[in-house]
């Protein structure tokens, strides 16, 4: 309770003993983290630890036990009401209309919005995709491609962003460049959960880390914390730390 009597606000994404099975093996059990506007949030963790399980769980792209909320509203449990509630999300594979252009991915989630060429621009502007507006994105290579995903995540102005692997498959150039819109956006006060293997990326860029291993959170902290958490090196290198 605070000093004034005034309710304490909700975290952005306030995810409570979340439980994932498949059949039976259970991919995630008993995680619950926070994510708190303005802030980069990143689960790590070995092959088959249940990050992408994780993130498809609080995407509702599978059925899941705990709890979920939004702004201390509970999360839909259908991906098609994630917009509702400002909540945006890139996923592996990009999910982007190859036959469109890059232009009118961009406008699909804007529907009617009188705004909604302004926007386009800013964020195509923004991701250094403006040049290739008018290009259908099957043309386009990967890495622009991944341009054009964020700038549709974010072209909504999300309060929440969820990225699954947004380094994956980028140079080093790329990854900068994505990794300055990505705090960017958290710096205007949007929360951000990703999921990533690039673990320098995740260091540079997360201001919280959750571990998971065998789908259970084994640690969790700043960079540094977690760095030098001896449980985290047994988790990927597969052995005892000393
Ligand atoms: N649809 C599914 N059906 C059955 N098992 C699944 C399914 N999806 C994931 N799993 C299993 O759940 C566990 C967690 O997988 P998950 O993909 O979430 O891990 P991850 O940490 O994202 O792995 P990676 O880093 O390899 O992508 C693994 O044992 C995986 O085989």
């Amino acid at each position: 309770m605070t000093d004034d009597n005034s309710t304490p606000s909700s975290p952005r994404l306030e995810v409570r003993d979340l439980t994932v099975a498949f059949g039976g093996l259970t991919a995630v059990a008993g995680v619950s983290f926070d994510v708190e506007p303005g802030e980069i949030v990143a689960l790590i963790g070995p092959n088959g630890a249940g990050k992408t399980t994780v993130f498809n769980a609080v995407c509702a792209l599978v059925r899941r036990r705990g709890s979920v909320s939004i702004d201390g509203e509970p999360a839909p449990t259908r991906p098609s009401g994630l917009v509702g509630h400002g909540v945006s999300r890139t996923l592996q594979g990009l999910g982007l209309f190859s036959g469109l252009t890059v232009r009118e991915n961009l406008l699909v989630p804007l529907a009617s919005r009188a705004d909604r060429e302004a926007l386009v621009d800013r964020e195509l502007s923004r991701l250094g995709v403006a040049h290739v507006a008018h290009a259908p994105v099957g043309a386009l290579p990967y890495p622009e491609r991944k341009r054009v995903a964020l700038a549709r995540a974010l072209v909504v102005q999300p309060r929440l962003l969820l990225l699954d692997e947004p380094a994956g498959g980028l140079g080093s150039e790329d990854i900068a460049a994505l990794g300055a819109v990505i705090r960017e956006s958290a710096q205007a006060g949007c929360a951000v959960l990703l999921v990533e293997h690039h673990v320098d990326f995740v260091m540079s860029i997360a201001d919280r880390i959750v571990v998971l291993d065998f789908g259970q959170v084994i640690a969790r902290g700043t960079p540094d914390q977690v760095r030098d958490d001896p449980r985290v090196e047994e988790a990927y290198l597969g052995v005892k730390a000393a």
